[in-house]
């Protein structure tokens, strides 16, 4: 069931783009039965990012399999604003749009997403500041989900970005309710970096898919989510 409101307990959305295509739904369904919360989906349209991945077609076939699950759904294209009714149409339930892309209005933009019944969530390459423009956004409670990438967008199983940290630690500060998302080369060895620093919806790949003991790891990233929460509550 789609989820309201995150609490600041973190939760895992596993990206497909690190699944075998060719069974698509089942690693999917697998990966939500193991654990996970929501199910990252990639979209790029080889002009902002030099990669192709998942399309609509893609998603409404997977909307079919799996009717209830919450599609987050990370848009590494160049002109958004187009892409939003064929999202919302195969099923995605957050259009994440690249602060980076070309976008004339942000605030039309988020508009549009939400008049089609998702939410909306901006993301930002590994460095790319968070300005006064994107506080704006967020303070007018327009932002439903920030990303901050720790890999440079396209492509999957890339190192972790540690120097995206500083921003998004200021950001959680900043923001102590907006749900915040990283994404790029996070795995159970690194995931507690990114939650101490504020983040509560981690997206990881290779991680996950592809693992002989994904069963294993998925125990693991929410025992260790548990052990951070915990400590994090002890110290505040
Ligand atoms: O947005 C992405 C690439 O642009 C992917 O979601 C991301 O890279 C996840 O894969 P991994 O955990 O293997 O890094």
């Amino acid at each position: 069931m789609i989820s309201s409101k995150l609490a600041r307990r973190a939760i895992i959305s596993p990206s497909l783009l690190a699944s075998d295509f060719a069974k698509l739904a089942e690693d999917a369904s697998n990966i939500i039965s193991l654990g996970a919360d929501w199910l990252h989906v990639d979209v790029m349209d080889g002009h902002f990012v030099p990669n192709i991945a998942i399309g609509f077609p893609i998603i409404k076939s997977l909307r079919k399999a799996l009717p209830d699950v919450f599609l987050d759904c990370h848009m590494m294209v160049q002109d958004p604003e187009k892409w939003v009714e064929p999202l919302k149409e195969a099923g995605g339930s957050m259009f994440v749009f690249h602060y980076e892309a070309d976008i004339e209005d942000y605030e039309a933009l988020i508009a549009k997403i939400r008049d089609n019944g998702m939410r909306a969530g901006i993301a930002v390459k590994p460095y790319t500041e968070i300005d006064e423009t994107i506080y704006d956004l967020i303070k007018k409670d327009l932002v439903d989900m920030f990303l901050v990438m720790t890999v440079e967008p396209g492509f999957g199983g890339q190192s972790f970005i540690e120097d995206a940290m500083p921003k998004l630690k200021k950001l959680r500060e900043d923001f102590p309710h907006l749900d915040i998302q990283v994404d790029g080369g996070v795995k159970r060895s690194n995931m507690d970096i990114s939650i101490k620093a504020g983040a509560n919806v981690l997206v990881s790949g290779t991680g996950l898919f592809g693992q002989d003991d994904a069963e294993q790891i998925m125990k693991e990233m929410k025992a260790g989510i548990d052990e951070v929460t915990a400590s994090e509550e002890e110290s505040s």
